[in-house]
């Protein structure tokens, strides 16, 4: 049987303005990286915030490791959180921003130093332990940081946005970093994004959140195959939707082929462009857009005007939007 890490049992936590978490309920398997992925706003944050005790709940209990910690300030808990800003102390240097929290557990100066130097082959940058953080690249600043969270032997860490002030292809090395310094040290991991793409790469399980709820937890790979509602599919990965009157029909760019002679449906192209390793073709049939990914060698044979057939391999199919959503402005 899996271990639970963490068991968040219906905890609500609503700010004055009405937004917040309600009635979230799920559990953390120990040695999981699990990702909270929404909108900005949609409360995110706030469950993060709340497991590592910088947040109080309005209802609702946190049990980690078997143990209820609702009432128990941050640092009573066995969590660590590393946020997007680095929060690295400047005018100290790696070895000392490590060493901080080690100190204040009274640790024996031998202990740390050995501590320290496993930690910092690690995260495979020895060279940096005399420097200080204005020294050290963003992305090596924020490796430092969630070294320093180790350090602590949390029994969960908690990333908060972590990779957003880092640029695309930093981004990418730093989560294949945390996937294998995961897999090293096994470490449970809570981790917020709001990029899909992000939670699609690093995560053993996506919590995908909608205004302050939960609207689908699952493996990447499964969320992307069967997402439960419209909202996730059109969240997760890119997603072509048909409205059929009652119903609509989603399906994946890759789902779908084009054919001169024949197919599901005539649609005309728009624009032809070119992916690097793949093309995309951008189409209109009853005048909704639809985006079709075709193999780079087919995609000469394309131009915008042109009228093709659409043949969709797999498709999925969701209830339409009630026709009064979001119109009663009441
Ligand atoms: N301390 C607070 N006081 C009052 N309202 C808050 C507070 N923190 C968050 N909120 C409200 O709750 C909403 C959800 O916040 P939260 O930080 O959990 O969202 P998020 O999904 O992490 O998004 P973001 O990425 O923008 O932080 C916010 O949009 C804001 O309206």
């Amino acid at each position: 049987m899996t271990e639970i890490k963490v068991r968040i049992n219906h905890i609500s936590k609503v700010y004055e303005n009405g937004d917040g978490i309600r009635d979230i309920d799920l559990e953390i398997r120990n040695g999981e990286i699990l990702t909270l992925l929404g909108p900005s706003g949609c409360g995110k944050s706030t469950i993060l915030r709340c497991l590592g005790g910088f947040q109080g709940v309005d209802s609702g209990h946190i049990l980690i490791d078997g143990q209820d910690v609702t009432e128990l300030p941050a640092n009573k808990r066995p969590t660590s959180m590393v946020f997007q800003s680095y929060n690295l102390w400047d005018h100290m240097t790696v070895y000392e921003n490590l060493a901080f929290g080690l100190k204040l557990r009274k640790m024996a100066k031998s202990k740390i130093r050995e501590k320290i130097t496993a930690m910092l082959q690690l995260l495979r940058m020895p060279e940096v332990v005399k420097k200080y953080p204005s020294q050290l690249s963003g992305g090596q600043q924020q490796r430092i940081a969630i070294g320093r969270s180790l350090l602590l032997e949390p029994s969960v860490l908690l990333l908060d946005e972590p990779y957003s002030a880092l640029d695309a292809k930093i981004r990418q090395q730093m989560r294949e970093e945390l996937k294998r310094i995961q897999r090293e040290t096994g470490v449970t991991v809570a981790f917020v994004t709001h990029d899909q793409e992000e939670a699609m790469a690093l995560s053993d399980r996506i919590v995908v959140m909608d205004k302050g709820s939960i609207a689908q937890i699952d493996t990447p790979q499964n969320i992307y195959e069967n997402p439960i509602n419209r909202y996730t599919a059109s969240f997760i990965g890119e997603m072509n939707f048909l409205d059929q009157g009652l119903d609509v029909q989603a399906f994946r760019p890759e789902d779908a082929t084009l054919s001169a002679e024949h197919g599901d449906f005539l649609a005309r192209i728009d624009h032809v462009s070119s992916a690097g390793h793949y093309g995309i073709i951008t189409l209109t049939y009853q005048e909704q857009p639809l985006k079709i990914f075709v193999d780079k060698v087919a995609l000469a044979q394309y131009q915008p005007h042109q009228q093709v057939y659409v043949t969709v391999n797999k498709a999925k199919t969701y209830g339409a939007p009630a026709l009064t959503a979001g119109k009663s402005g009441a």
